[in-house]
């Protein structure tokens, strides 16, 4: 979406940017120029995607460079090291995309406070953490740097069996509009994106296990676009909201979900009706319209 080396001179830190939706964007903002380090858990993860996409994108002219620092976003000291040799490798900081999560699909009575814990952790914690590191670095730099949080759509509907997460969704996003309103006298801008179902093997192992899996229906069925989110479309979006492009935009949650969200009007499920019923039902009223008149 964005033209060639719209991110270059920018980098950006991405938390779990070694799989999934972090991984996409992680490429999709190297191309674009920008130096990315990424960060997770897993050592082995990161680096395997570091050295994959680096291969990946050799021939790409502009590119980025890609360095991958192990941290659990739930320790200060491991994020402050993230901080640290992101300037020591790049000079600088401007962006930051909270995206990494745990999460898994369980009656919430089923869970241990520790499992509960595990997840507000991970998501609440680890977010509040990372951009409270950043955004100090970024005010006694006077740097107008930039954050975004990878939200969901249930952060602010709510969802039954994944409490923990829409608890520390909805929380996250608080802190998106609060910390909006008060570090934008510093040129910060802070946003979100509410994603819905965008395929990747840690949230499908998680959220649609079997025997769950055969027993709801497929994720893209219920979406007005009648399908789910490609990775290419998300990226594209977070590559705008972490630019200069979109430097008036903040506060925001932006819903990519292909009109999921939407299916929670009253009768917004009546998509599968056929004409012939329409006609029916349209008799039907107008029978009821002249009854109600005589
Ligand atoms: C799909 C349609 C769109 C919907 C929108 C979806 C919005 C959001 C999606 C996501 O966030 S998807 C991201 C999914 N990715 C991940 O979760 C990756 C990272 N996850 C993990 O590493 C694990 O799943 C973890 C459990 C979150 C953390 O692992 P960790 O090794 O740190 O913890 P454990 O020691 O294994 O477990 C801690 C605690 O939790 C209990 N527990 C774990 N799984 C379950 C379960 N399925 N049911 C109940 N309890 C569980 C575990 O037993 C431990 O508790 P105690 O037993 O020690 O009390
Ligand atoms: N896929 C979807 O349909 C949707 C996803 N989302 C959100 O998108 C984001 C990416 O999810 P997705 O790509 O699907 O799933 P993934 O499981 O691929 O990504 C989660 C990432 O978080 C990292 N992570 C987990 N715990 C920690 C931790 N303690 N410290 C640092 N990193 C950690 C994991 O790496 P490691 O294990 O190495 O630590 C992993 O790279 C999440 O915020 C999720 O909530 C929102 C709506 C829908």
């Amino acid at each position: 979406m964005l033209r060639d080396g719209a991110l270059q001179g920018k980098t950006i830190i991405v938390t779990g940017g070694g799989t999934g939706l972090g991984k996409s964007i992680t490429r999709y903002l190297l191309t674009l120029g920008a130096n990315v380090t990424i960060c997770s858990r897993r050592q082995a993860v990161i680096d395997e995607t570091a050295q994959e996409l680096t291969t990946e994108l050799a021939a790409v002219e502009g590119v980025g460079r890609i360095l991958a620092v192990p941290c659990d976003v739930r320790n200060p000291q491991e994020i402050e090291n993230v901080l640290a040799q992101t300037v020591e490798t790049f000079g600088r900081v401007d962006g930051l995309l909270n995206n990494s999560a745990g999460n898994f699909i369980s009656p919430t009575e089923r869970l241990s406070y520790k499992a509960f814990d595990t997840i507000v952790d991970i998501v609440l914690r680890g977010t509040y953490y990372f951009t409270l590191a950043v955004g100090k670095y970024w005010i006694e730099n006077k740097i107008s740097g930039t954050v975004l949080n990878i939200s969901t759509t249930y952060a602010t509907t709510g969802s039954g069996y994944v409490v923990p997460s829409a608890v520390a969704k909805g929380g996250a996003l608080i802190m998106t509009k609060s910390l909006a309103a008060e570090w934008g006298k510093y040129g910060i801008r802070v946003n979100a994106i509410a994603p819905g179902p965008f395929p990747t093997k840690g949230a499908w192992d998680r959220l649609f296990p079997e025997p769950l899996a055969s027993l709801m229906d497929d994720p893209g069925s219920r979406i007005p676009l009648n399908r789910v989110g490609d990775h290419g479309e998300l990226a594209n979006l977070a590559a705008y909201l972490l630019s200069d492009f979109s430097g008036y935009i903040t506060g925001e949650s932006i819903t990519i979900d292909g009109g999921e969200v939407l299916m929670a009007g009253e009768f917004s499920h009546l998509r599968d009706v056929t004409d012939e019923q329409w006609d029916e039902v349209s008799k039907s009223i107008k029978q009821a319209n002249r009854a109600s008149k005589s």
